[in-house]
């Protein structure tokens, strides 16, 4: 569906939350699942140092994310979702592992590739809207902006591409209206708007967010969530946004969850059959827990509690799955029933 067509319909009867979501998920079913993927991270490990202590913010992290897709990143603070994303964006190098974007090697760029990289390859909406936009540019000026800056020689030819160009952006984003505007006279969601074209001004490889709808209010967070769909359908865009919002989460096809610096849970939607469901299906989710390359898994910390499961487990293979049982051979023994010292 195109813009055009959008605004025909919104004349019509509004949707329901139910029928949105169910789009909202269809559209962004990536169109070739696990074939050449967009990012590619494996055993990525950041280590910092700070006052002599080292802390490693990555722990060997997986991660790949297909072309087309649109993907949300959650973790508790701390988790190292930020370091990720600095690196994602070229801003921050891995200390081990390996890292790829649209093809490029994160580890073994030269400074003049990076620079190439941060302008062409991926496109960044920050959560601090001033931080995304020029303040002395209008909206039109400052999406043009990165296509100057890409340095492409054609005169009056690139001249009219970049013009088209900013065209169709500021029209999937529903802000063609406001191409003459500076920052200071938008609004907090025209600005992230504007950022979200601008990020796209050079038809990256992927889009990245970090807290996107950080400073909105609910209501212009969702306009901004509904603004990545639109380009993820429309444009073709991979993203990939980092957010404590539940309601972005809840509604993309993939959620990743970060843990300890570490991929350690996906939930995956789709539309599955319902008989007493309105249209016959609604939408199913599932999470997966992620299997590194040594096998190891991170399991759900509620999991281990519920069953008392601490330190080792008994693990059997089945045919068909691998059951973990908490070590009934050797219970942990509390306190005040240990026998007493012999000595
Ligand atoms: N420059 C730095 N120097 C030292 N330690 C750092 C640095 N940046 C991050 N860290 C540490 O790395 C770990 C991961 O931080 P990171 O900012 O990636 O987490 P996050 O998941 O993005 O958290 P939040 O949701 O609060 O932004 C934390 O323990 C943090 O204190």
């Amino acid at each position: 569906m195109t813009t055009e067509d959008a605004r025909a319909t919104s004349g019509q009867e509004p949707r329901s939350l139910a029928e949105l979501r169910r789009a909202a998920l269809a559209a962004a079913e990536p169109s070739n699942h696990g074939a050449d993927a967009a990012i590619v991270c494996d055993r990525l490990v950041r280590i910092y140092t700070a006052d002599k202590v080292e802390v490693q913010a990555l722990q060997g992290l997986d991660l790949t994310v297909d072309r087309g897709d649109l993907v949300a990143l959650v973790g508790a603070s701390g988790s190292g979702k930020s370091t990720l994303l600095n690196i994602l964006a070229g801003l921050d190098v891995p200390s081990a592992g390996s890292a790829s974007v649209g093809g490029c090697d994160l580890l073994t760029m030269t400074a003049k590739e990076r620079l190439r990289y941060r302008r062409e390859v991926v496109g960044f909406v920050w959560q601090q809207t001033a931080r995304n936009l020029l303040p002395f540019l209008t909206a039109a000026q400052n999406v043009a902006l990165p296509m100057q800056l890409r340095g492409e020689r054609g005169g009056r030819a690139a001249r009219r591409r970049h013009a088209a160009r900013v065209g169709e952006l500021l029209e999937a984003l529903d802000i063609a209206a406001l191409a003459d505007r500076r920052p200071a006279q938008l609004s907090g969601g025209q600005q992230q708007r504007v950022a979200i074209a601008v990020a796209l001004a050079n038809d990256p490889a992927v889009l990245l967010a970090d807290e996107p709808t950080g400073e909105l209010d609910s209501e212009t967070a969702a306009g901004i969530f509904e603004a990545f769909r639109t380009v993820n359908r429309e444009l073709g865009s991979t993203v990939v946004i980092v957010t404590h919002d539940p309601m972005v989460a809840g509604e993309v096809r993939r959620t990743v969850a970060i843990r300890d610096g570490r991929t350690s849970s996906e939930v995956l939607r789709s539309l599955v059959p319902d008989a007493e469901a309105e249209d016959g299906e609604r939408i199913g989710e599932r999470e997966y827990l992620m299997v590194d390359r040594a096998g190891r898994i991170q399991l759900p910390r509620h999991f281990l509690a519920a069953l008392g499961m601490e330190h080792r487990v008994a693990a059997d293979l089945a045919a068909d799955h691998i059951a973990l049982r908490p070590d009934a051979a050797h219970p942990r023994v509390s306190a005040a029933r240990r026998p007493a010292d012999p000595s």
